[in-house]
């Protein structure tokens, strides 16, 4: 598991390690440089000429630490002081000083000049308003230089808790970064600043920070290759769950092809699609797989029935907006009695009808609305939604206790006392029409085979992108169809098997 800290968690650590475990402030920043140092060495980046811009907090004294080191070294090195004198911290003041002792040069403007290494330590995890004026210009300056360019802790610009750029950012070739991941690091846009993302163990103890439940986490291989539900060799179809699909309304057979044939490549032992009559021959044709049940208007007995035969139920994908499909959620939202995902128009038909949402049965639901649908739900316009989207995913998780599934290029799993599940995996190859009715089928055929719901949404994200990276590196970035996504499941959960067979 990766924990991923936002500013405040990786601040109190610091503090943690300096107060409770007498490590110095100054040692861990020596040790930080050091990190630095030895990273632009193993990648052989040309030391001809190094600029560090320094801001006047600790980071800055981070680059400072880092000029002395490769002074020693012999480099020619050049500082440039870009905060104000009298707000330096303590440590940036001593590493100013030995920098001096070191005889480096140092500036408080930039100067144009051939730098092979452009070092930015202007701010660190400290950062918390938009950068303007001086800081501004000195960030264009930087990010203009031809040399290789090395982020100090996290690219300046970049907000450590949410990834957003504060009007301008350092554009780094490589970030290296503290002792743990920074949440900002890897959502967008900050992740599109970060370079390759080098973390180093510089001796803060994180340990009671990561224990605690807000601390956000991503998953690896090993995590999944745990999470996945057995598959014992005396198994029979009955044995992985019969999973009802109610999916697909005139002209949109093809969400429930997808989400179908999804939950049977994840696992599912029977798949039946409840679907319009008119989708009846082209399911059968695409998918003969599947057992297709059909309606010709709102029939209570034959959903009652199929209900009834179903382990777990996937609802909404290219349900259409009808009164015939209002009818068939609110049967669903009353009579169920078995772990429900609702999707898409499921989501826009819950949204149409707030007084429904009494009847989300406790714990029982997972939601995958992406933004607009997550906008129609909760009231809230969207871009104040991307602006809070942890707080929105928390307290909607909350207050209609279910797992919620945020989609987005980097999707966030939530639910009441869990932790912020966020997904590294996936590609913009994957923005495509059919790629969320795919997802939830394959969160369908995990919730079907026994995974409770919050670990079958967060595993069903991560394989969804897994899946996605493999189709793309198959097919690039922009031909992938969402039955690739599909198709591609296949090896991507045949990687995690190999793995776990290899340990
Ligand atoms: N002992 C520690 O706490 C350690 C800290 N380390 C480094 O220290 C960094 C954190 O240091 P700090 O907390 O001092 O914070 P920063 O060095 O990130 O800078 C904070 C300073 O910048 C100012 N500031 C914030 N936003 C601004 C803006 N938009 N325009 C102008 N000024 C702005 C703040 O008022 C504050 O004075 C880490 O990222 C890491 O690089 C490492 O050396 C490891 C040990
Ligand atoms: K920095």
């Amino acid at each position: 598991m990766q924990y991923l800290l936002n500013a405040e968690q990786m601040k109190s650590a610091d503090s943690h390690t300096i107060q409770d475990l007498g490590v110095s402030s100054r040692t861990l920043m020596e040790r930080a440089a050091a990190a630095c140092t030895d990273y632009i060495e193993e990648q052989k980046w040309p030391l001809t000429h190094v600029c560090i811009v320094c801001g006047s907090g600790n980071n800055g004294g981070d680059g400072f630490a880092i000029g002395s080191i490769l002074k020693e070294k012999g480099c020619q090195v050049t500082a440039v002081f870009a905060g104000r004198m009298t707000s330096r911290t303590e440590e940036c003041i001593y590493q100013m000083d030995q920098f001096k002792q070191c005889g480096g040069t140092l500036l408080t403007e930039w100067q144009d000049n051939d730098y092979s290494i452009v070092i930015d330590a202007l701010f660190g995890v400290g950062l918390n308003r938009e950068i303007t004026g001086h800081y501004l210009e000195m960030l264009q300056h930087m990010n203009m230089s031809s040399g290789r360019k090395l982020a100090v802790d996290i690219p300046s610009g970049i907000s450590a808790t949410d990834g957003r750029v504060f009007g301008e950012a350092f554009q780094a070739d490589a970030t290296v970064t503290f002792q743990e991941r920074k949440l900002g690091l890897f959502l967008f846009s900050g992740a599109l600043y970060t370079g390759k993302v080098c973390v180093t163990d510089i001796g803060i103890d994180s340990f009671t920070v990561k224990e605690q439940l807000d601390t956000a986490y991503a998953l690896e291989m090993s995590d999944i290759a745990k999470l996945l539900p057995e598959r014992p060799p005396y198994a029979h179809k009955g044995t992985f769950g019969k999973l009802l699909l109610i999916a697909g309304s005139s002209g949109m057979a093809g969400a429930a092809f997808l989400s179908a044939c999804a939950a049977y490549r994840m696992g599912a032992g029977l798949v039946r699609i409840y679907t319009t009559e008119d989708n009846r021959s082209i399911l059968q044709q695409l998918i003969p797989e599947a057992i297709i049940t059909t309606y010709t208007e709102y029939d209570k007995a034959s959903l009652l029935s199929v209900l009834e035969w179903a382990d777990a139920v996937c609802i909404g994908s290219g349900l259409g907006r009808s009164d015939v499909a209002d009818l068939i959620v609110n049967t669903v939202l009353k009579e169920i009695n078995v772990p429900c995902l609702i999707d898409a128009d499921g989501i826009n038909i819950l949204a149409a009808h707030p007084e429904w949402k009494d009847q989300l049965a406790e714990g029982n639901y997972v939601l995958t609305p992406h933004l607009k649908e997550l906008s129609r739900l909760t009231g809230r316009p969207v871009n104040e939604i991307q602006m809070h989207r942890r707080e929105v995913l928390e307290q909607t998780a909350r207050t209609l206790d279910v797992t919620l599934v945020q989609k987005d290029a980097r999707t966030f799993v939530g639910a009441k006392g869990r932790r912020m599940y966020v997904n590294l995996t996936g590609n913009a190859a994957m923005a495509k029409a059919g790629s969320g009715d795919v997802l939830a089928g394959i969160i369908g055929g995990l919730m079907v085979q026994g995974c409770d719901n919050y670990d079958a949404a967060v595993l069903g994200v991560y394989l969804h992108g897994l899946a996605g990276d493999i189709a793309r590196n198959e097919m690039g970035c922009y031909s992938v169809l969402a039955r690739d996504l599909a198709d591609a499941l296949g090896s991507a959960i045949q990687m995690t098997e190999n793995w776990k067979a290899e340990k």
